[in-house]
C-alpha cells in the first residue's frame, strides 16, 4: 500500500501485524520494567498504551523498533521475528514519533521529512516529490514550509512535520510516544482529529503511548491497559473497556466519568431510538453520531429529545433519559 492514493512512495509495503509474544525487559540496574507481556496488534488498527507513569509503556513501544533491547520474549511484524534482524534497517521500516518531535534543527522542513528515504537512497526527485506529498498529506503547504526551519514553525506545526516524516518511507508500522502532548488542549484536538483522517486514508499499524485517556479513546481502535511492570489488565475497544472495566484496577483508572466517556464511542443507531418522530422543533442529529453528541444537541437546544435522521428524513427520536442509560455500565 501507498501512502498516497498515486503516490511516489515504495509500492508493495503494507500495514503488518505487531505480535508481542512473551517479551520482557529487566533493565541492568534490576528493574523489572516488562515481567512478560503477550499482545497481537492487527495490521492497519491503531492501539493505545495506557497507564499509570512508570508501568512500562515507553519501554514496550521502545522494545518494537529494538531501541531497547528485550531480555525475553519475540517480536513479530507480520510473521518475520525481528528481534533477530538488524536494528538499523529495521528503524527504517518503522515510524517513530515523539513528543518533542526530534527534528534535526539545522535542516529545513522538507529536508527533515526526507531523513529516512535518503538512507534508503532514493534519488533526490523522488525525495523532493515525496516529501511535498507527506506535507501536503499533513496539512502544510510544500511552498510554504518546505523551506523553513523547525524554530521557524509553530507546535503543532512541527508535529505535523513529524509525523509526515515518521510515514516519509512508508514504513509497515508506527510508533507514537505521546506525541500530542507537548500542545496545548485546543491544538491537541485539532491534531487529533487530522490525524484519525489520516489513518483513515493511510491505515497503518500504530502503537500509541499516551497518559490521556480522552486520547485514548478518541483515537484507539483498541485500548490496552497496562499496569506496573507491564501487567496487561485489559485489551479491548474503547467502548467495551469504558462499559465492562475488567478489574478494579482497570475501573479506577478509567474514573468516575467514564459513563460520558463512553457516549462518545457509542454510535446512535435505529435500535436505540424511543420514539416516532412527530415534533418538528426538535434539534436534529444524522444516524451514526455519538450518544455524546445527542446530549450536546438536546443541551444547547434546551430539549429532551433529538429527532434522529437518517439521508435527511427523520427515522425516531431520542430521547434524553435513553442517552443517559446507555451511558450506564451494563446496557
Ligand atoms: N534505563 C533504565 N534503567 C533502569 N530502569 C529504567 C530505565 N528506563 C526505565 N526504567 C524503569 O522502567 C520502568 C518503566 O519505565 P517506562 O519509561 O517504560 O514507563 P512509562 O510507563 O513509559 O512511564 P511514563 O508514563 O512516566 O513515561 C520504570 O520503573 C522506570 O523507572
Amino acid at each position: 500500500m501507498d501512502v498516497t492514493p498515486g503516490g511516489t512512495g515504495d509500492a508493495g509495503h503494507s500495514a503488518a501485524s505487531i505480535t508481542l509474544d512473551g517479551i520482557r525487559k529487566r533493565y541492568p540496574d534490576g528493574t523489572d520494567a516488562v515481567r512478560e507481556l503477550s499482545l497481537e496488534v492487527p495490521a492497519g488498527e491503531l492501539v493505545v498504551l495506557i497507564g499509570p507513569s512508570g508501568c512500562g509503556k515507553s519501554t514496550v513501544l521502545r522494545m518494537v523498533n529494538r531501541l531497547i533491547e528485550p531480555t525475553g520474549g519475540r517480536i513479530l511484524l507480520g510473521d518475520e521475528d525481528i528481534t533477530r534482524v538488524d536494528p538499523v534497517k529495521l528503524r527504517r521500516r518503522i515510524g517513530y514519533v515523539i513528543q518533542n518531535v526530534g527534528l534535526f534543527p539545522h535542516q529545513t522542513v522538507a529536508t527533515n521529512v526526507g531523513t529516512v528515504p535518503r538512507l534508503l537512497g532514493w534519488s533526490k526527485e523522488r525525495i523532493r516529490q515525496r516529501s511535498g506529498e507527506l506535507l501536503e498529506l499533513v496539512g502544510l503547504d510544500p511552498a510554504q514550509f518546505g523551506r523553513r526551519y523547525p524554530h521557524e514553525l509553530s507546535g503543532g506545526q512541527r508535529q505535523r512535520v513529524g509525523v509526515a516524516r515518521a510515514l516519509a518511507a512508508d514504513p509497515v508500522v508506527l510508533l507514537m510516544d505521546e506525541p500530542f502532548s507537548a500542545v496545548d488542549p485546543i491544538v491537541r484536538t485539532r491534531l487529533q482529529e487530522e490525524f484519525l483522517r489520516l489513518q483513515a486514508e493511510v491505515r497503518k499499524t500504530i502503537v500509541l503511548v499516551t497518559h490521556d485517556l480522552d486520547e485514548a479513546v478518541r483515537l484507539g481502535d483498541r485500548i490496552a491497559v497496562l499496569s506496573e511492570g507491564g501487567r496487561l489488565e485489559q485489551y479491548d475497544t474503547p467502548a467495551a473497556l469504558l462499559g465492562t472495566p475488567a478489574s478494579p484496577f482497570v475501573r479506577e483508572f478509567v474514573g468516575a466519568d467514564r459513563g460520558i466517556r463512553r457516549l462518545a464511542v457509542t454510535p446512535v443507531t435505529r435500535e436505540v431510538l424511543d420514539g416516532e418522530a412527530t415534533d418538528a422543533t426538535l434539534p436534529e442529529l444524522p444516524l451514526g453520531r455519538s450518544a455524546y453528541d445527542a446530549l450536546a444537541a438536546m443541551l444547547t437546544a434546551g430539549t429532551d429529545a433529538v429527532v434522529v435522521t437518517a439521508d435527511g428524513r427523520p427515522a425516531g427520536t431520542l430521547s434524553r433519559a435513553r442517552v443517559l442509560d446507555l451511558g450506564r455500565p451494563g446496557s
